[in-house]
């Protein structure tokens, strides 16, 4: 897993370490990691035009370092010093001695012809959108030629939560340190973060447990063990699915296929898309009656294409009276939101899986920061919020929450979501904690978007198609495996 830490609790950890460790230590740790992957990036330093915006705190020494290590290494490097007379005193220093040079906001700012952009405006110290002098520099930056790499944060990101309140640094690569913010990784923030590259500066053992992570291939492989051999169809988790309609039986048939191709042991269908389901999936247990005639099951998904009608709030209340795991998505989310009784009554675990106009319903608009919204709606109803975006949010009624990383923008595509609920209601059938597991279904949906996608453009079923090769690479090599 990876914490994703706050401002606040990096500011924390800094200060014991700064208490520490020599005088500019850190900023030096940070500035060597800065300027290893600005090399990298582009690939030598002799001849290349580096332009660094800088602003008067911190950040901007970060740059001012990195910047004289390009150029102890040939770099032309342009320093843009928006405060002249703040600027960090050590790092301008070091960037005239190593033969940097330095103008202010107005003056030959190199942007039109250099290869690389350093964004050291403000990091963690920023508040709101960026002034006017720093906001057109950005401006420039982003339509210049240089790649634009942003140190610790893209200035005008709220680190925190990734809200833009006005103009801000677009970056490509984010070059951050201590931990990676949540603000780069949601929102807003994390289009102008672009690729996050962490550099350990030693803060590690120093941080507060993270309140927010993103999760890994090898965190997901746990939800994804193969079949034992004292398993049998019943063993592994039996889900239930309540959706579609006579009429619009697709949401049912895309839910159960992926529920099936999930964890293939036994998935149960109840509703009025039972011949569609039985058509595509002979493979699933199938009734045309009520929730309560399907059988036994350990979680339930209700919700896709089912309408919102008198019989289909009838049908989520009772899946509801359950004392089982419940997924909730689509339509049931609208009568949810009529009735938000039945949900926060329950005992067991209920993961709503809201896209931000289903999240609406409920009363309060997501706004800029998601995770924030996620966690208050779901400490509000006592269940676990899977606020779905191109990075979906994951919160749990304490605060837990977790940003998924593998989202693609290939999932927008119709009947995507129906599929996620039935890879999540397979998952929690297992019965293990409904945050990590939505997260878990979270990131095995964005994968599969990933590996379907490889091929070209995808519709909702190619997702369900995939899933077994999704399976299997998020499950990883497997170990002894000689291909034979
Ligand atoms: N501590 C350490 O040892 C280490 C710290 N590290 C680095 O320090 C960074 C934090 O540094 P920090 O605390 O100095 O704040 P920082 O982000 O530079 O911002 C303050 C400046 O921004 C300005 N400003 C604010 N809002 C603005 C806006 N909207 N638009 C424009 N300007 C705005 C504000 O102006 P003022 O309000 O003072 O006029 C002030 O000049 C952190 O992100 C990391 O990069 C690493 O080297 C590791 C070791
Ligand atoms: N731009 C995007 N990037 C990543 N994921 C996306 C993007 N757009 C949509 N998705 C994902 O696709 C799914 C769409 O779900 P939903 O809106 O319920 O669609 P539908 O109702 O058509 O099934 C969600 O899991 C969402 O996170
Ligand atoms: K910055």
């Amino acid at each position: 897993m990876i914490g994703l830490s706050t401002a606040a609790e990096v500011r924390a950890a800094e200060e014991v370490l700064l208490a520490a460790t020599r005088e500019g230590a850190l900023m030096h740790r940070a500035a060597t990691g800065l300027a290893t992957v600005c090399l990298r990036l582009l690939g030598r330093a002799h001849g290349t035009r580096v332009t660094l915006l800088v602003g008067a705190g911190n950040n901007g020494g970060d740059a001012l370092f990195a910047g004289a290590r390009l150029a102890a290494r040939g770099a032309r490097v342009t320093a843009v010093l928006l405060d002249p007379a703040r600027a960090h005193p050590a790092g301008l220093a070091a960037l005239r001695r190593a033969g940097g040079r330095t103008t202010g906001p107005d003056g030959d700012d190199g942007l039109d012809r250099a290869d690389l952009v350093l964004d050291g405006i403000v990091g963690i110290g920023g508040r709101g959108g960026l002034r006017p002098d720093a906001a057109r520099l950005a401006d420039r930056a982003a339509t210049g030629p240089g790649i634009p790499v942003a140190v610790d944060v893209p200035s005008g990101v709220d680190a925190d939560t990734g809200a833009v309140g006005g103009a801000a640094f677009a970056a490509v690569h984010t070059v951050t340190f201590g931990a990676v913010k949540p603000g780069l990784v949601v929102g807003e923030g994390r289009g102008h973060a672009g690729e996050v590259h962490l550099v350990d500066i030693g803060l590690g053992p120093l941080l507060a447990p993270a309140r927010a992570h993103q999760l890994t291939d090898a965190d997901v492989a746990g939800h994804l063990e193969p079949p034992g051999a004292t398993d049998d169809k019943y063993s592994r988790g039996v889900v239930g699915v309540v959706a579609g309609s006579a009429v619009y039986p697709g949401a049912a048939v895309l839910c159960t296929g992926a529920a099936l191709r999930t964890r293939p042991g036994l998935v149960r269908y109840a509703g009025t898309a039972a011949d569609g389901v039985r058509a595509a999936w002979p493979e699933a247990i199938v009734t045309d009656g009520r929730p309560g005639d399907a059988g036994r099951v350990q979680a339930w998904v209700v919700g896709p294409g089912m309408g919102t009608d008198d019989a289909a709030r009838s049908l989520v209340a009772e899946v509801l009276a359950t004392d089982l795991p419940v997924v909730l998505d689509a339509d049931a989310l609208t009568l949810a939101a009529r009735e938000p009784e039945l949900v926060r009554g329950r005992a067991a675990p209920t993961v709503l899986t809201p896209h931000d106009r289903e999240f609406e319903r409920f009363g309060v608009a997501v706004g800029a920061d998601r995770i924030g919204s996620a966690r208050r709606l779901a400490a509000d109803l006592g269940a676990v919020v899977l606020l779905k975006g191109d990075a979906t949010v994951v919160a749990a009624p304490d605060g837990t929450a977790f940003v998924n990383a593998t989202g693609t923008a290939d999932l927008a595509t119709a009947g995507s979501g129906d599929v996620l609920s039935g890879i999540l209601g397979s998952l929690l059938a297992a019965g293990t904690p409904p945050a990590g597991t939505a997260a878990a279904a979270a990131h095995l949906h964005g994968r599969t978007g990933q590996v379907a996608a490889a091929r070209g453009p995808i519709v909702a079923g190619d997702l369900v198609r995939r899933l077994p090769e999704a399976v299997a690479r998020v499950r990883g090599p497997v170990l002894g495996d000689s291909g034979a």
